[in-house]
Parts: structure tokens; sequence; C-alpha cells
């Protein structure tokens, strides 16, 4: 952790007040101690020498001087942490050494590397669809940036609807070759980051067509930019799509083709082949394979949140106790804001949310690796199950860390909406991530025609999976019964989301039964189903949290033990207090119990107020990876804000031109 001589009185006097062994805590989130100093060696190896830093803020360069700094900064972090990297070259791989490359990466990067796309889902890509030659073909080249590649699957027409991508991938037999053709504007694929200006190899997702016929969509491996001297190879038409509220150093691209050939082995074929002679050969056994770099990335994406959110709630919290406002009592100093009930109700949620989605998130990585060992023995019984559990909490994640860090905002007052408070800079890359990799409603609709089906398997009273068991007990006719202990809250979450499944399933069924037909049904009731399913995956992540906790904290000390579970607990209490109308709905709770709860969330946040500092300080989050004038370790904020201003280049003259060309002549009357 990084510490200066001179910290704030503040936050030295909430150090003091903490009441738990903040190391202990550390441990438990990175996974236990010898995860938490592997951690710190490459994070010490990435950035003790300070080559993250920038010539000048990079706020105040050009766009283009933003992508050139970074395309520098990339090639200088690549080389520090080559050997970590060589890590990834497994997908189970996704330990410490990863975690700690995606944590240091931040120092280096306040938006994105232009490589990202690199690690996140061109090395994925070809290690999920790839045979094994093709594999031993491109990952060592892949893993060595001999080739710099991206993942363009998007176009200006469809994101969402993969079915319904345009690009053409047409196979002659003559030549052994593709043909890769963008038909219209709309085929133009869009987005994929790096493509702009700096990859020279692209996998791209394409409608398959042989002998006349199309066969849906799979990967290609593309050349799209010499590798001598980076020129856009003939038929090839690709560039950067501008600016966007974040990723801005990541040069997302544009891509079109004209008629453009590749050699027939550039077809990644792990689940389906194009012989010589054009045949189609189906390989895989499940349909939606070729989806698997998304299901990939949606895993990640869930770690992601929570990483993010933990720096947001650093700061806020930090910040929170060294800013001093109002007097309510005119006999005492001002208070800490960190003093005041609301404060405390905006972020101890985000802390405890921080800690429910790092948890769930190695959960969700556990049984990702099991699905994964099942398909390699050749059974993908239970993708479908993934699919729906990874969706739900993909969306969730990515959502509620967003708009909790948006709140953390809140919670900085104006000091937040500076750039150099690191708060802006995370919302904006955070929030894409509700959208990128499935739209939040795009994916709950996904987690919901799971649970529509898992509902007919129960109502058939036929076997139901892990995740939703629960719905065995929906067809009791009772509803269930309140009792605020977190078991007994974790309860009425799934009664919730099972009485919002069985409505959806009841309306859909009353509105076929009133003509309309089965896709007009389902879309009449998509509200209720994105509800279901946020209820689903809300109830399925709380009790993830709690069960985790539960188990890691069995050998904790008893402190560390008692603020772990009150955080549960708030976790649990926050959500139901959230969610009021939907327990009256399908629980027995009264408006006695309602007001017990909020009384018992109040005192919660008064238990866990001197903690408080401690609980950021666990995350372990180097100044260096904050980015943030409010959130340094040392608390000194109002030194950093000023030393910033300072930077502004408006201060490098006393008096700007504007004001003699413009306001003189204006003040004068000349104007
Ligand atoms: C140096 C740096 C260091 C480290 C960096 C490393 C990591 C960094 C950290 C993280 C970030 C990494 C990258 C992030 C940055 C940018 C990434 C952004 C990239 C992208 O956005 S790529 C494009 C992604 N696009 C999408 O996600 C599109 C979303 N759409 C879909 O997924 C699908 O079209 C659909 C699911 C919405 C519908 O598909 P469909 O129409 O074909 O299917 P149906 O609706 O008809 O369903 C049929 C059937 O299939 C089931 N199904 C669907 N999908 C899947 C799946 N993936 N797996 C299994 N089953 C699936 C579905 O449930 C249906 O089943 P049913 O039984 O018939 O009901
Ligand atoms: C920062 C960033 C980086 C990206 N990087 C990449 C990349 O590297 N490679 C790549 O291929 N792509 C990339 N993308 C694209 C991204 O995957 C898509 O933008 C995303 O999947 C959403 O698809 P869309 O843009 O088509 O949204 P749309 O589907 O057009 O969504 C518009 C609205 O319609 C709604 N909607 C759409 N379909 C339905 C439906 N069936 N039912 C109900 N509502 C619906 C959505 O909920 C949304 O409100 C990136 C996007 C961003 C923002």
């Amino acid at each position: 952790m990084s510490q200066t001589t001179e910290v704030n009185p503040d936050l030295v006097m909430e150090r003091a007040k903490c009441n738990f062994n903040v190391l202990e805590v550390t441990h438990l989130i990175d996974g236990g101690e010898q995860n938490t100093l592997q951690r710190k060696k490459i994070e010490n190896i990435a950035l003790n020498d300070g080559a993250w830093k920038d010539p000048i803020g990079e706020e105040h360069m050009t766009p283009k001087e933003k992508y050139e700094n970074s395309v520098r900064k990339t090639c200088i972090y690549g080389s520090i942490v080559k050997n970590e990297l060589a890590e990834l070259s497994g997908m189970e791989s996704f330990g410490m050494n990863f975690l700690a490359v995606r944590r240091t990466a931040d120092a280096f990067f306040k938006e994105v590397t232009p490589l990202l796309q690199q690690f996140g889902q061109f090395v994925p890509t070809i290690l999920g669809q790839c045979t094994p030659e093709q594999l031993s073909c491109w990952l060592p080249k892949a893993l060595g940036l001999k080739i710099i590649g991206t993942y363009a699957q998007t176009e200006l027409g469809h994101g969402t609807f993969i079915r319904g991508l345009e690009t053409t991938a047409t196979y002659d037999p003559e030549t052994e070759e593709f043909v890769l053709h963008s038909p219209t504007l709309s085929s133009y694929k869009w987005w994929a980051g790096g493509l702009g200006k700096t990859v020279n190899y692209c996998i791209v997702v394409a409608q398959l067509y042989t002998k006349g016929e199309c066969h849906g969509t799979y990967p290609f491996m593309v050349p799209i930019r010499d590798e001598d001297t980076h020129m856009p190879l003939p038929g090839i038409k690709v560039g950067e799509i501008g600016p966007k509220m974040g990723y801005n150093t990541g040069d997302n691209g544009f891509l079109a083709f004209n008629n453009y050939r590749i050699p027939r082995e550039n077809m990644l074929m792990k689940h389906a082949q194009v012989l010589k002679d054009g045949t189609y050969v189906k390989v895989a056994r499940h349909g939606k394979l070729t989806y698997g770099t998304m299901v990939f990335v949606r895993v990640v994406l869930v770690s992601d949140a929570a990483f993010n959110l933990a720096k947001a709630c650093t700061i806020a919290v930090r910040y929170s106790a060294i800013r001093r406002q109002s007097r309510p009592r005119p006999e005492e100093p001002e208070p800490q804001v960190l003093d005041y009930a609301t404060q405390q109700h905006k972020l101890f949620i985000a802390i405890a949310t921080a800690h429910a989605f790092q948890l769930c998130s190695v959960w969700l990585w556990d049984s990702y690796n099991v699905v994964l060992a099942q398909m390699k023995d050749g059974n993908t019984d239970t993708l479908t199950e993934f699919h729906a559990l990874s969706s739900g909490m993909k969306a969730i994640s990515t959502s509620d860390s967003a708009q909790l860090i948006e709140q953390c905002r809140h919670a900085c007052g104006g000091h937040g909406y500076m750039i150099s408070s690191g708060i802006p800079n995370l919302y904006n890359y955070v929030t894409a991530t509700r959208t990128l990799e499935g739209d939040y409603t795009v994916l709950l609709l996904q987690t919901a025609r799971f649970l529509v089906k898992a509902y007919e398997q129960a109502e058939a009273k036929k076997p139901l999976t892990p995740s939703v068991a629960y719905l065995a007990h929906a067809f009791s006719g009772r509803k269930t019964t309140w009792d605020s202990s977190p078991d007994g809250i974790i309860r009425s979450f799934q009664a919730l989301a099972a009485g919002k499944i069985a409505a959806c399933v009841r309306n859909i069924r009353k509105r076929m039964q009133a003509g309309l037909s089965q896709v007009d049904a389902w879309e009449m009731s998509t509200i209720q189903l994105v509800a279901a399913a946020e209820a689903h995956s809300r109830a399925v992540i709380a009790d993830t949290y709690r069960r985790e906790i539960v188990r890691l904290t069995a050998n904790s000390s008893p402190n560390v033990k008692a603020v772990m579970e009150q955080l549960t607990i708030l976790y649990l209490y926050y959500w139901a207090l959230e969610r009021t109308g939907d327990l009256l709905m399908y629980t027995s709770v009264s408006e006695k119990d309602l007001v017990d709860l909020q009384e018992a969330y109040e005192e919660l946040l008064l238990k866990i107020r001197p903690n408080a500092v401690g609980l950021v300080d666990a995350f372990d989050l180097r100044d260096e990876i904050l980015h943030s004038t409010l959130g340094s370790y040392d608390g000194r904020v109002y030194e950093r804000l000023m030393e910033e201003a300072l930077k502004s280049p408006l201060n490098k003259e006393p008096v700007n031109q504007a004001h003699f060309k413009y306001l003189k002549p204006l003040i004068q009357g000349k104007l």
C-alpha cells in the first residue's frame, strides 16, 4: 500500500478506529494470503519504476496524442508483464496473474489500451474456436504479439441479433478460398476495439455460404493490414469510428470488404468445417458454441464490475472521511460527511456490492470451468443453464456497478465531477459494459427464456437444475412466510422471483388463449419477463454472496467475521427495502416488519461506520491504480486538486488571446 509521510489526520483517526485486521480482509478478497503476495509481486514489477506516468495529463492531450501515448505505454507495459501475459494461454487460467495484470493495466491506462481486445477477445476466440492445428499456428503468434488482432462481430446495422449479420463469407472451391464481402453500408463492421489503427489481424464473424447454401455465422481469421507497412490490404476499407463517452484510447473501428479473399484454412473450424470441395460438416453438438467468446467475456465482466466498483467506493469513502461540511450542532466542529446517515446509505451498499460481485465472479468462474470440462468430454447439457446464469449476472453486475459508481460521484459532491477525481473515467468505462457483450435487456430476456422453461419443468414435477431448484416450492398456493434472518430474506427473494416467473407464464398463456401467437404473447410480456429475470439473478447473487461469506470466514478472527456478516446483512436488507412492493405481493411481510427492517438497516449503517475506511483500505488499491485526487491513501485531497488545476493548459499564460480577439472588442463596443 502506498504511503506518504503526511496523512490527513481524519484518515489517521479512521484507521485507528477500525476494529478488524485489514490485511485479513485483503486476503479474503484475494482468495488467500498466497494470492495477495503474488498480486503484490506483480504490482511491484509493473508499477514501481513509474513507467505508467504520462508526460502531461492525458486529459489535456488531443485525441491523436492520447491514442499515440496509449500505444507507447502499451508497448512498455507489455514488455514489463510479458511473462504474466503468457499465462493467459489457457482459458482456465483466470488466476491471480490475470487479475493482477488487469489491475496494473489501470495504472497505465485511464481509459483502455488499444490491445484490450487482443487479450479480451482475440486470444480467447483462438482458444475456443480453433482446431488443434489452427491453435498451434495462431496462438503463439497472438500471445507473442507477432500478430495483433481484434474481434469484429457487430455491424453498423446489427449488434444484438447475430443471426442478422450481413457480411458474407462465400466458399470458392476453385481456389479453395473464402470470399468476404460487405454488401451494404449496414453490413460494415463497427465497434471492434483496436480495429481503427492498431491491429493487423481481425477475427471476423460472417455468414458462411457454401454450395449456394447459408449455414449461419462463423468466425474467420482475416489479415487486414500489411504485416510490414501496416497499410490496409487491397479490398479492405478500415478506419476509426470517432469520439465516444469513454474507451477513447481504444481506437474502435469500422471495416468493409470488397470481395476479399482468404484461404480456406482461415475459417476457425473447431465447431464446423468446410471441406476442400465445399462440403459443410457440422462438428458441434450444441448450436451456440460459436458464441463461446461472448460467454467467456461475460464471466470476466462480472469480476471487472466488482473491481471498478471497489475503486469508486475507495475514492468516495476516503474522501467522505476527510470532507467536513455543515454544522448540525453549532457547538461542535463541522462533521465528516461520512457521519451523515444518508452518506452511509449511498456508500456502504457500494462496498457490500463490490464484495458480492467479487465472490460471485469467483463462483461463476469455477462453475464455468466445470462446464468447459464437461464440454471437453462432449457433454453440453449444462451450457444452457450456464448461459442463462452468466447472462443474468453480467447484466446485473455491470448495471448495478455503473449506477453505484454514479452514486459514489454524487457522494463526492462537486469535486467528484472533476476528471481528476477518477470517477468520471470509471463511470464511462463501466456504463459501456452494460451494453457491450450483450445489452442488459437482451441478456435478461435470455435468462427469462430459461426461467420459463424451468418453470414448466417444475410444474411437470421434473428435476430442476441447481440455480432454479427453488421453483419446486412455487406451487404451494401459499405466500412465503416472511422471516428477517439472512436465510429467510434469501427465501423471500426466491419467492418473489418464482412469483414473477409464474405471473409471466400465466400472462403468456392468457394472451395465447386470447388468440395471440407465441411470439406476440412473449413480446407483450417482456417487461415482466425482464423483471422476473432480474429478480432471479438478484436471488442467485444474494444467495451466493451469503454462502460464500459464511464459508470463507469460517476460520476468520471474530471481528473480521462480524464486519463481513454485517456487510452481507446490509446487502440483504438494502435489497429487501428496495423491493417492498414485491415482498408485499409475494410474502407474508407486514407493515410492521418493514418498519422494523428499515430501523435495523439504519442501525447496521451505524455499526459499519467506524470500519468504513478500513473496509476500503482492504481492497488494497494502490494510488497508481486509483488515479484519484480524492481517493489517495494519504487523503491530501485539496493539495492534489490544486496541483492538478495548475496543470491546466489555460493556466500557462496570465491572459488568454481570446480576451484580446473577442472579449475586449465586445467590451469596447467594437463588435
Ligand atoms: C493488457 C490487458 C489485460 C487484460 C485484459 C483482459 C481482460 C479485460 C477485462 C475485461 C474486458 C474484456 C473485454 C471488454 C471490452 C470490450 C468487449 C466488447 C466486445 C463485444 O461487444 S463483442 C460483440 C458482443 N455481442 C453480443 O454480445 C451480442 C449479443 N447477442 C447474442 O448473444 C445473441 O444474438 C442472442 C443471445 C441475443 C440471441 O441469439 P440467437 O438469435 O442466435 O438465439 P435465440 O435467441 O434464438 O436463442 C436460441 C437458443 O440459443 C441459446 N443461446 C443463445 N446464446 C447462447 C450462448 N452464448 N450459449 C448457449 N446458448 C445460447 C438461447 O438461450 C436459446 O436457447 P433455447 O433453449 O432455444 O431457449
Ligand atoms: C465501448 C464498446 C466496445 C465494443 N466493442 C466491440 C468489439 O470489440 N467487437 C464487437 O463486435 N462489438 C463491440 N461492441 C458492440 C456491442 O457488442 C453492441 O453494441 C452490443 O452488443 C449492443 O448491440 P447493439 O448496439 O446492436 O444494440 P441494439 O440491439 O440496437 O440495442 C438498442 C436497443 O434495443 C433494445 N433491443 C434490441 N433487441 C431487442 C430485443 N430482442 N428485445 C428487446 N429489446 C431489444 C436494446 O435493449 C436497446 O435498448 C462494442 C460496443 C461498445 C459500446
